[in-house]
């Protein structure tokens, strides 16, 4: 039996979730729910604080784990990347009043407030800057004004909530995150991990892919082809209306418009393109 662990809320939680979903795993069925069992696949499931869950498969006694890139950094415990999942991404940041500190090196014998000290400290350490580091559990954006800290270092997404503390980021991103799939650092692959990732690397291209299919004149398939080359090569059947072929291949949603209009130019018609459910390459 697999043994993973989950995000049991923040950020992480739901893009997990909805992950494991799509890739045919049975999910819990309340948010109070800390273990579920999915039989048909033969995994057990446990939902832990993300902050926690690297300590859970470093130990050994959990085989894998999603958590973030940052919050497994930020634990310094001995885990590995298996797989980018490609949700819950991120920016880590230093910011301050604007006027106040604005360079990495101006933290020098400040304060900085943050959840993630891992994190921070090796940051400042690589930048030759000493500074004491207050550790928060959240809302750090607050430590400035209650005088607890001269700067933070945070998660920015949109970066609302620095705005609305009246706070600016300086220097160059700490990190980028994104959720991730750990193991045990030096672990071999189980048999039984590869169908999960099989499985979970469907959903990336499940989600990233769209199915085009068009009809072209014959004459006009290599052009055509070049536009839509597909991940191993397009399918290419005869249409029954001579000198002309379907054609069918999977292209990147982010480029899809781009892709079809230029299709059409070229001459293609009858363009689709539709959704993947589910699928292995
Ligand atoms: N807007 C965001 N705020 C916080 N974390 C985010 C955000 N977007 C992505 N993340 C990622 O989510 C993870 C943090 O999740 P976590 O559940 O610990 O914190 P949270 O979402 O702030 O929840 P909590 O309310 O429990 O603090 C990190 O990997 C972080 O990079
Ligand atoms: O750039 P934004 O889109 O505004 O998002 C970033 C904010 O969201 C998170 O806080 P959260 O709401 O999780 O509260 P917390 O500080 O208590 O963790 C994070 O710690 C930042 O404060
Ligand atoms: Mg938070």
């Amino acid at each position: 039996m697999l043994r993973i662990a989950v995000p049991n809320k923040g950020s992480l939680s739901q893009g997990a979730t909805d992950m494991l979903t799509e890739a045919g795993y049975r999910q819990r069925g309340s948010s109070r729910d800390l273990q579920s069992l999915d039989t048909v696949n033969g995994v057990e499931f446990f939902y832990l604080r993300p902050s926690d869950i690297a300590t859970y498969v470093a130990s050994g006694d959990l085989d894998l784990g999603i958590t973030g890139q940052d919050l497994a950094v930020n634990s310094g415990e001995q885990v590995e990347e298996v797989l980018a999942l490609g949700f819950g991404r991120s920016t880590f940041r230093y910011a301050a009043r604007p006027g106040t500190v604005d360079t990495v090196k101006g933290l020098d014998g400040k304060r900085i407030a943050t959840s993630f000290p891992g994190v921070v400290k090796s940051d400042l350490e690589k930048h030759g800057v000493q500074a004491g580091i207050v550790k928060l559990a959240g809302a750090v954006e607050n430590a400035i004004a209650l005088g607890v800290a001269d700067a933070i270092a945070d998660v920015v997404e949109t970066g609302t909530t620095l705005k609305q503390a009246g706070l600016a980021v300086f220097g160059d991103p700490i990190m980028q995150s994104e959720a991730v799939l750990v193991r045990k650092a030096g672990n071999g692959q189980a048999p039984a991990v590869e169908q999960l990732l099989r499985r979970l690397r469907g959903v990336l291209v499940a989600r990233s892919y769209v199915m085009l299919a068009y009809d072209v004149r014959a004459e006009l398939l290599e052009a055509a082809v070049e536009l839509t080359p597909g991940i191993e090569s397009p399918t290419v059947s005869p249409l029954h209306r001579e000198g002309w072929v379907a054609v069918q291949s999977m292209t990147e949603r982010a480029d899809l418009h781009r892709v079809m209009d230029a299709l059409y130019e070229i001459g293609a018609r009858g363009i689709l393109a539709s959704n993947i459910d589910a699928c292995r390459l």
